[in-house]
């Protein structure tokens, strides 16, 4: 049986944009690369096999067997598609999205990994024998894999969607979940004057750090001012941006705050940007800083910004995450 292989290019994204906790998410053109390559070991494999190599942020850092997120999410994909696992992945990651600072990157490396499985799941492969030690039934043909099942299992194993809907659609998205617990997005095009910028520390914070700092409930005040704020950027960034209005609409009182103490250098920065009438919020669960530069404000960010901070305009990233060799879809 031939190797069969597929390059997968997804996006950074930066989530909540202020006031849309677990909801708004924008892509931004910052992009990792896997190769993942299904094969059979010459072992002739007793079990699962998988070779990983990394390039880039997370090299020396993640693991290169099993463990690694995107093997693991192949395989959960697989599973989900109700095929037999492969023998062996081979992957190569080309990573550029910073772990572990706001910026999606496991969101990012868990659509990679759906994206890989689904497009390698079209080609015969070679399949791992079953837990039992019997041998797998053949493949069937692939079953239908549809893009809302993709960003179902994505959110699943993410658990909120707010990352995941911008990185598989690209530009800016509005996701909720369904009663039925079913999540749904919806894709919005932001203005071309919309112009991101992040600030990125040498510093991280885990995402479940981030969120284990949140209170189980809030005042109905809050969340009544940020149901308006976030409404209120949502036409800020789909309409020719005013910095007044980005400034608004870019306010928070569900997360930030109580999540300052464990970012304190990232509270004060953007504290110390809004001071100056500059659209600043944390990015996802920190500790980046995303800013929406405007013309007559730009000047002022770099001297607010610390040596130890890397200061990147970013475009916005319209397409989101793609095959893109060999085009299979
Ligand atoms: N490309 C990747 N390959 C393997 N593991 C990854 C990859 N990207 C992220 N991870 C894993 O995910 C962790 C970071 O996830 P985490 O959710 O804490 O932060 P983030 O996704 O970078 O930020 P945020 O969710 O706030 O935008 C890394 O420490 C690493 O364990
Ligand atoms: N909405 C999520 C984004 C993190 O990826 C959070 O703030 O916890």
């Amino acid at each position: 049986m031939t190797d069969s292989t597929v390059v997968v290019r997804v996006p950074a994204t930066s989530a909540n944009l202020g006031p849309g906790f677990d909801t708004l998410g924008l892509a931004l053109a910052l992009h990792d690369e896997v190769e993942a390559t299904l094969y059979e070991p010459s072992s002739g494999g007793s079990a699962e096999t998988a070779e990983v190599s990394v390039e880039g942020e997370g090299a020396g850092e993640v693991p290169l067997d099993g463990r690694h997120l995107i093997v693991a999410t192949m395989r959960r994909t697989f599973d989900r598609m109700g095929l037999p696992r492969p023998s062996g992945i081979r992957l190569r990651c080309v990573n550029r999205i910073p772990h572990a600072r706001g910026l999606g990157s496991s969101s990012a490396a868990i659509c990679a990994g759906i994206l890989a499985a689904r497009a390698l799941a079209a080609e015969p492969y070679a399949a791992a024998p079953r837990p039992d030690g019997t041998a797998p039934a053949a493949p069937p043909s692939p079953p239908e894999f549809t893009d809302d099942d993709v960003f179902a299992l994505a959110t699943e194993i993410e658990g909120h969607p707010d990352n995941v809907g911008p990185c598989l659609a690209g530009g800016l998205t509005v996701a909720w979940t369904e009663p039925s617990g079913v999540p749904r997005m919806a894709k919005l095009l932001p203005h071309a004057d919309v112009r991101p910028v992040v600030l990125v520390p040498e510093h991280r914070l885990s995402t479940e750090t981030a969120r284990g700092l949140l209170p189980a409930s809030v005042p109905h005040a809050d969340a009544s001012a940020n149901a308006g704020r976030a409404a209120l950027l949502v036409a800020a960034l789909t309409g020719r941006p005013e910095r007044e209005l980005l400034l608004a609409g870019t306010e928070d009182r569900l997360h930030q705050g109580y999540r300052a103490p464990a970012m304190p250098r990232t509270a004060d920065l953007v504290a110390r940007l809004r001071a100056l009438g500059i659209p600043a919020v944390v990015s996802g669960a920190g500790p980046t800083v995303l800013a929406f530069s405007t013309g007559d404000k730009q000047d002022l960010i770099a001297p607010e910004v610390g040596n130890d901070w890397h200061i990147r305009p970013l475009d916005v990233e319209t397409r989101g995450a793609c095959v893109v060799s060999p085009e299979t879809r």
